[in-house]
């Protein structure tokens, strides 16, 4: 097996494991969310549109080049594709990237009219790049959903650099990344878990 082999064989089993957590977690309901990971050569390996993230084959995952276009004609990359790429062209440091369409972005995003939700005063917002007290506030901005995702990327360009804990789009979903696999996992079980805090304290009336 050739190197580039090993290393998509390794970024394919990583994506199947992300996909199952996501899963059993809820966060990926009927073909919802997509899953990727940048590989040494640049290429990027990604879900194929339309597929079950909790029953992800090997054949599921497929690769792309920087610009979301698949290398073998015929692959049918994720719909969202552009995002990913955007992610790994505007972080050089970002190695895994997982969008999920959890209960409370989802509702969170379609109550909350202002242009970002705070974390603030959680312990577990240390997860999140550079943040090393409860004592901050973590912006994570809400972007308006559009089924043309290039004009969407363009809107979060600007952005780059001022996220720490990933961001939504509005009535659809997270978006969190990492420079591995374990990385942006831990990022997206710390926004789920604080999403789910800001939730229930909205139920609250706090
Ligand atoms: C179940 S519809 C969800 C899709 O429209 C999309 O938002 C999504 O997350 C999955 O799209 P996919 O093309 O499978 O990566
Ligand atoms: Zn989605």
């Amino acid at each position: 097996m050739s190197e580039s082999m090993t290393d998509f064989a390794r970024a394919t089993q990583e994506i199947l494991l992300a996909g199952q957590r996501m899963d059993a977690r809820g966060w990926v309901p009927a073909t919802a969310g997509n899953i990727s990971r940048r590989l040494p050569d640049g290429r990027i390996a990604i879900t194929r549109s339309g597929c079950h993230k909790g029953f992800l084959k090997a054949e599921d995952v497929i690769t792309v080049n920087g610009g979301g276009i698949a290398h073998r004609p015929g692959d049918k990359p994720s719909a969202e594709t552009l995002l990913h790429c955007q992610i790994y062209q505007q972080d050089p440091t970002a190695g895994a990237v997982l969008h999920g369409h959890s209960v409370a972005s989802t509702v969170l995003s379609m109550i909350e009219k202002s242009p970002a939700l705070h974390l603030a005063d959680y312990e577990v917002q240390k997860v999140f790049e550079g943040q090393t007290t409860h004592e901050a506030s973590v912006p994570v901005p809400l972007f308006e959903n559009d089924q043309d995702i290039a004009r969407l990327a363009q809107k979060v360009t600007p952005f780059f650099g001022t996220m720490p804990a990933g961001y939504i789009i509005r009535g659809h979903g997270v978006y969190v990344w990492g420079k591995d696999m374990p990385t942006a996992l831990a990022r997206l079980e710390g926004l789920e878990f604080l999403l789910a805090c800001l939730l229930e304290r909205r139920k609250l009336g706090q």
